[in-house]
């Protein structure tokens, strides 16, 4: 059982932009893990283990005369993102043929229809990089292919993946919550041949896929992308988010010395997902 801790940031904004996105960049930078913008504001998360005094020395914006921020702060023992979701959330479409939903909203016209229920796991598609990650997976043919969602949070991409005519799947994550729900949204989703594991990427000696995706960080990214690429069949394509735009030729310069070639990458507000090919 995982227990993981958050320390939650509860800011009040005004006038609410630009000072919001600035906010959020900001305490992105900061190392601040999950955002739900509000009516007022934002509601910031980060996980104990990666709080440190100080944390919002680097967000400058709070100290620019032209806002008024407010925050008061809370520790969390688990996040219910579904509560945090029901009270700010729309369906999300990508590309017109992809949606992302919950269970209670109608049945939107996609090609794709992907139904969610996060509660305290990260992948609703409406952050920028699950919403990068979802158009990568659109624009590859994965028939047939063997996929690993690595950092899977609600198993979204490894559902999407499936939905695109994916042979056997994987889909693995370190918080124990995050592999619950997503065995609950494969099985909600009636997607059949995807297994979740709890655990990272020491599970991987010994397994291999043609494609893998991992939306997670830049740390683990660059600590990983090694185990990864030994994981990876000839010509395998690995999709990597969940870092900034700063940091794409640092992810870049490890995959090449791992033998990878760069194809292409997306940017959302400052966020990157890049996709790479085995040379
Ligand atoms: C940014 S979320 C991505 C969730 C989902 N794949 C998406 O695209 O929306 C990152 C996920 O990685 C998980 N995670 C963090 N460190 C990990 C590690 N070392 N190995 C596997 N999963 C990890 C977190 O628990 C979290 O669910």
């Amino acid at each position: 059982m995982s227990n993981t801790k958050y320390i939650g940031y509860y800011f009040k904004v005004s006038p609410l932009q630009p000072a919001t996105e600035i906010l959020i960049a900001e305490l992105g930078y900061a190392g601040f893990e999950s955002f739900v913008e509000t009516e007022n504001g934002v509601n910031a998360f980060i996980q104990s283990i990666d709080w440190k005094e100080h944390i919002l020395e680097g967000v400058y914006v709070l100290n620019s005369g032209e806002f008024d921020i407010e925050y008061t702060i809370e520790e969390i023992e688990q996040i219910n993102w579904n509560k945090e979701w029901e009270k700010n959330f729309n369906p999300i479409v990508v590309d017109d043929i992809c949606s992302v939903r919950a269970p209670f909203h109608e049945k939107p016209n996609t090609k794709y229809d992907i139904i969610i229920e996060p509660k305290m796991s990260f992948g609703t598609g409406h952050h920028e990089t699950t919403h990068m990650m979802i158009q990568h997976i659109l624009k590859t043919d994965l028939n047939g292919k063997t996929v690993l969602d690595m950092g899977c949070g609600t198993g979204v991409l490894a559902i999407l993946a499936k939905m695109r005519g994916a042979g056997p799947t994987d889909a693995i994550d370190i918080d124990n919550w995050c592999y619950l729900n997503t065995v609950e949204n494969v099985e909600r989703n009636d997607c059949e041949d995807i297994t979740a594991y709890e655990g990272d990427a020491s599970l991987l000696p010994g397994k291999s896929y043609d494609v893998i995706i991992a939306n997670i960080n830049r740390n683990i990214l660059l600590n990983d992308i090694e185990q990864y690429v030994k994981s990876l069949n000839p010509k395998g394509k690995l999709f990597l988010s969940g870092f900034y735009k700063e940091d794409l030729d640092m992810i870049t310069e490890e995959c090449t010395k791992n033998h990878l070639n760069f194809i292409e990458n997306f940017n959302r507000n400052n966020w990157i997902a890049a996709s790479y090919e085995l040379k």
